[in-house]
């Protein structure tokens, strides 16, 4: 069984199909590209996969440790528990909260102590405070951030603010990240930096990855296979350079983007 098994997903805005029966898998370990131009779906289809909204139907499936659980329906903070975190086209950061806090609310997410021993400030909720605090630190740190750690998130730079997304989706320790265009308003070294930053925490957390992007450099070097979506429907699937190659796909795009890379 895959890691994530979507299948005959379907979502309708009124008359308008964002997403149309659309079957898809990702196993364990992949690192797999959602593309397709503006409109396609695909945000709704991440916003299908994190509990935004409700599948009109189909199923979305999250295989945990051989137990397969079905995501369509519940909602964002239970599909966190089950092991998927994302990041926001827009960033969503805690914007007044220090850059430490906005890590320490996520990995809440995880915590092992009750309410009643964080009421009497008891040893195990000190200790785990302590850890939570210490690998905070230490995912900030992987993204040049720890120095950065007491300042306020809205007066980070953009290009650290969408970091923080990043290292505020690792906290929750998923098995399956979802990235929605992490390279949005970077320069050729931000994205550079940042592909290679991917490549890292996927290998470090062991981490599955989908993520929807339209920088086609960062697309084509590090995804295994990728996804066209166009006017909602899955119009191609493959390895990138199958994907170059296949004429719906330079049609959807008018022959730009995907060969340009
Ligand atoms: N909540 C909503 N209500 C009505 N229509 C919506 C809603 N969300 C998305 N849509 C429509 O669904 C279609 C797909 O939008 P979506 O944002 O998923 O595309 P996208 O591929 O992510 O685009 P982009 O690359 O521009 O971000 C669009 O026509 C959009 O207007």
């Amino acid at each position: 069984m895959s890691l994530l098994s979507v299948d005959k997903l379907t979502k309708s805005f009124g008359g308008l199909t964002a997403v149309s029966n659309v079957s898809m898998h990702i196993e364990k370990g992949e690192l797999v590209g959602l593309i397709g131009p503006n409109g396609a779906g695909k945000t709704t289809l991440f916003n299908l996969l994190t509990g935004v909204y409700v599948p009109t139907s189909g199923s979305i499936k999250l295989d945990r440790d051989g137990k397969i659980k079905e995501l369509g329906g519940l909602k964002p903070y239970n599909v966190t528990k089950e092991g998927l975190a994302r990041t926001f086209q827009n960033i969503r950061l805690f914007k007044d909260l220090t850059v430490l806090d906005n890590v320490r609310i996520a990995m809440h997410q995880n915590v092992r102590y009750g309410l009643s021993s964080a009421f009497l400030h008891l040893d195990k909720f000190h200790n785990e405070e302590d850890e939570l605090r210490a690998e905070a630190e230490r995912l900030l740190d992987i993204f040049h951030l720890s120095h950065k750690k007491n300042e306020l998130a809205k007066n980070l730079p953009y290009g650290e603010q969408r970091h923080l997304e990043i290292v505020r989706a690792l906290a929750t320790k998923p098995s399956l990240l979802l990235l929605d265009e992490p390279a949005a308003g970077m320069n050729p070294q931000e994205t550079k930096a940042l592909t290679d930053i991917i490549g890292w925490i996927r290998k470090e957390f062991d981490l599955t990855i989908l993520l929807i992007e339209h920088d086609m450099s960062l697309v084509m070097k590090i995804c295994e296979r990728i996804y066209v979506l166009d006017y909602g429907m899955l119009i191609a699937s493959g390895r990138p350079e199958e994907i170059r190659a296949n004429k719906k796909v330079i049609e959807a795009y008018l022959g730009e983007d995907v060969n340009n890379a």
